[in-house]
C-alpha cells in the first residue's frame, strides 16, 4: 500500500516515522478556510478533508493522510499565533487552565473519505510572564497551534488522551486504521 502524508508539519513525518511507515510527503496547496458556522470537529474535519483531496488528485492510486491541529479554549478556535504578542496573549490565557488540542484527521483511500477528530485535554501549570516571554522570543512557538509545542515546552502539567494528538497526528487512530501495533 503506497502511503501520501499531505502535510508541511516535520512533527507529522516525525511521528509517521517513528512508527516504522514508509509514504511519501506532498504538502497540500490549499489556504485552510474554517467553516464558522459548522460545529468545531466538523469544521476541522472539513480542513483536513480538503488537505487530502488538493493530494488525491495529484496522488490518485496512494493512500493520503491529511490533518489539521488546533487548540480549542473557552469556546474559540486557537491556531497559530500571527505575531509574537499574539503568541504571549495565547500563552497567558492558557497558564493554569485546561484547553483541548483537537487534530482533524481525513484519510482518502480508494477515493473513500475516512474522517476524524481526535481530542485531548491539555493542563498549563501557572507560567510566569518571564516563561512566556523567553520561550516567545525563542521563536519555535510560531508555526503551532496555540502558540506553544509540548515536546519542547515545560508548561504541560498534565495530558488527558493521546501524546501524539498535541504533537500533530493521533497515532493510536492511525495505527489502527493501517491495522499497524503502536
Ligand atoms: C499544540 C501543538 C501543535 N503543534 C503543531 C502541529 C502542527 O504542525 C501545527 C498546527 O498546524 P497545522 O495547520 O495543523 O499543520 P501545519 O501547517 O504545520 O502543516 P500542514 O497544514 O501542511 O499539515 O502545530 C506542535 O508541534 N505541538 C503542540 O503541542
Amino acid at each position: 500500500m503506497k502511503i501520501v502524508l499531505a502535510s508541511n508539519s516535520p512533527r507529522r513525518k516525525e511521528l509517521l516515522e517513528q512508527a516504522h511507515f514508509r509514504f511519501e510527503v506532498e504538502p497540500a496547496k490549499v489556504e485552510e478556510v474554517f467553516d464558522e458556522s459548522l460545529p468545531i470537529d466538523e469544521a476541522l474535519m472539513k480542513v483536513a478533508q480538503t488537505k487530502a483531496m488538493d493530494v488525491a488528485d495529484v496522488y490518485p492510486d496512494y493512500v493520503v493522510i491529511g490533518a489539521d491541529t488546533i487548540v480549542y479554549f473557552q469556546g474559540k478556535r486557537l491556531g497559530k499565533p500571527k505575531n509574537k504578542n499574539e503568541a504571549k496573549r495565547c500563552l497567558h490565557a492558557l497558564s493554569n487552565q485546561t484547553h483541548e488540542v483537537k487534530t482533524g484527521v481525513c484519510i482518502i483511500k480508494d477515493h473513500q473519505c475516512y474522517p476524524f477528530v481526535e481530542t485531548t485535554k491539555v493542563h498549563f501549570r501557572d507560567v510566569s510572564n518571564d516563561e512566556i516571554n523567553r520561550y516567545v522570543n525563542s521563536g519555535s512557538c510560531m508555526d503551532k497551534a496555540g502558540a506553544y509545542g509540548i515536546q519542547e515546552c515545560d508548561f504541560v502539567e498534565w495530558i488527558d488522551g493521546s501524546y501524539s494528538n498535541v504533537v500533530g497526528l493521533p497515532m493510536e487512530r492511525i495505527c489502527q486504521f493501517f491495522h499497524v501495533r503502536f
